[in-house]
This record gives C-alpha cells, sequence and structure tokens, in this order.
C-alpha cells in the first residue's frame, strides 16, 4: 500500500483496456444513490472512449446492473454489477448473475426498522446490502456494529466493507478484481493493458489486479493508504483525464450521434 502516489500522467498510445468505476470517479457524490445525474457531456465522452477502443471498455460498480442501465439511459456499456456478482460481457447481451448465497430481505427489514427513521437509507440489492449514513454520519458506527452481528446470521463466505458515507455487506466472491479479470479473458479486452479508475475502499482490490498484471491503477481523492500507483483529485479531473487521454474524437462528432 502507499500512501504517496503520483499525479497520473498521459498515457502512451498503446492497446488498453479500460475498467471504470462509477460513484465519486465518474460522478459525484451525492445526498442519496438516486439524486445522481449522467451529463449529456459524459454520456457523449463515454461512447466515444467505447469505440476508440473498440469496446475495451466496462463499468465495475457496485450499482446493479439494472440501476445503471437507468442512470447512463440510453447508453448502456460492458459492465460488472454489485461488485462482479453480475456480468454483461457485450452491450446487448444478457446478464449474468451469480446464485446469491443468501436473500438479505429479512436483515434489511430490520435494520431499516432501528436506523431508518433516522436519515439512513438502507439500500436492497439482493445478495449485497448497502446502508448509507451520508445524511447522518452519526449512525455509521451502530450501522457497522448492525452488519457485523448480521454476518452470524448469514452462511459463511459474506464480508462487510466500508462504503463510502456508509458500510456495504456483501458475498465474498463480490470483488472487482475477479471482475476485471473476468473481461480480460474475452474479446475485446484480452491483449490489452488495464486501466483502472477508482475511489473507494472497494476499488482497493481491483488496484491489485491491475497492478500484478501490469496495468494503471489510478485512485481518485486518495485519502491515507492506497494500492494505486497513481492519483487524480477529485471527479472533474477524472473526467478531465479521460477526455485528454481517450476522447479526443469527441470535439470533432456531435451529441445526436448518443442515441444511434
Ligand atoms: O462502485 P461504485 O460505482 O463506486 O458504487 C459504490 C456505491 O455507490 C452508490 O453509493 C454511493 O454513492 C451515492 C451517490 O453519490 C451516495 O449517496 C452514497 O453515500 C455512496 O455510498 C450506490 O448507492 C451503492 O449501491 C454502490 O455500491
Amino acid at each position: 500500500m502507499n500512501t504517496q502516489t503520483d499525479l497520473t500522467p498521459r498515457l502512451p498510445e498503446g492497446r488498453w483496456a479500460l475498467f471504470l468505476d462509477i460513484d465519486g470517479t465518474l460522478l459525484e457524490h451525492a445526498a442519496h444513490p438516486d439524486s445522481v445525474s449522467v451529463s449529456e457531456e459524459l454520456l457523449f465522452l463515454l461512447q466515444t472512449i467505447e469505440r476508440r477502443l473498440d469496446g475495451a471498455l466496462a463499468f465495475i460498480t457496485g450499482r446493479s446492473i439494472a440501476d445503471v442501465d437507468r442512470l447512463f439511459e440510453p447508453l448502456k456499456l460492458r459492465i460488472a454489477g454489485l461488485y462482479g456478482l453480475e456480468h454483461r460481457l457485450t452491450p446487448d447481451g444478457q446478464i449474468e448473475a451469480a446464485d446469491a448465497p443468501a436473500d438479505m430481505a429479512a436483515l434489511a427489514d430490520e435494520i431499516e426498522l432501528e436506523l431508518a427513521s433516522k436519515a439512513v437509507y438502507v439500500e436492497r440489492k439482493g445478495p449485497v446490502l448497502a446502508i448509507h449514513t451520508r445524511a447522518a454520519p452519526h449512525l455509521l458506527a451502530r450501522a457497522t456494529e448492525l452488519v457485523e452481528a448480521a454476518l452470524a446470521r448469514l452462511p459463511e463466505g459474506y464480508r462487510v466493507i466500508a462504503g463510502n458515507a456508509g458500510v456495504e455487506l456483501m458475498p465474498l466472491e463480490a470483488a472487482k478484481g475477479a471482475a476485471i479479470r473476468r473481461f480480460m479473458q474475452f474479446d475485446p479486452f484480452t491483449g490489452r493493458r488495464a486501466v483502472f479508475l477508482g475511489d473507494d475502499t472497494s476499488d482497493e482490490n481491483g488496484f491489485d489486479t491491475v497492478n500484478a498484471a501490469g496495468g494503471i491503477s489510478i485512485r481518485v481523492k486518495p485519502q491515507g493508504e492506497t494500492a494505486a500507483h497513481f492519483a487524480i483529485a477529485d471527479v472533474a479531473g477524472a473526467i478531465a483525464w479521460l477526455k485528454a487521454n481517450f476522447g479526443n474524437a469527441a470535439e470533432q462528432a456531435t451529441s445526436d450521434s448518443l442515441v444511434a
């Protein structure tokens, strides 16, 4: 782990495969998961990058694929959702979902009963449960206690991981590194050099994977230790870096082509 990361340089020409986290990397954090919005400019940039990389672009996110499709509509990209429990290997392909080891609904009900009236949002994502305390930071410790206690009632193979202003409970196989490795086994990713941009604890595992494969790991807004080799200060910086490295054609095209 590094505490000191280098500012991210311009990439040399090469055959790159680009993996992008969403919240905190492409989108500024908002008070509620449903309050984020995606600009036309970002949609257009992503579409341009996807074309320039011959499709070697994928979202690697903790959100569900259905949620991301709704947010980025009409754009559909290759994507690993729920930290890799879901995959869509081609933009129009089927969503493959791992078997859910347990249904979290009862746990979610209980946690909601204690915390939801106090401005805590319990996000139900099937096999993953996210407790958001952004609006009530003083309840993060209690939310963490509750999900840790819930571990004992689940089958083996679950873990608790810090979210951004919250905490998430998920199966062990939900890991961004494994999701990136899966994409790298298939065209158009195979044989390319991976680049991964992320901003959270859950992205660290993705940085390890990309580093081990000789790729480029970039942490947006790093705070403290990170496995990422490079840093970008904020979301605006990440977008500017993506534009500079992969988006040059954007200026020449028209945004009308997005929905085509
Ligand atoms: O892996 P990511 O794409 O970064 O997704 C991580 C989680 O993002 C969302 O929650 C976070 O962003 C919200 C909107 O800014 C914010 O309100 C919340 O406090 C953050 O934790 C999403 O709701 C989660 O499902 C994702 O796991």
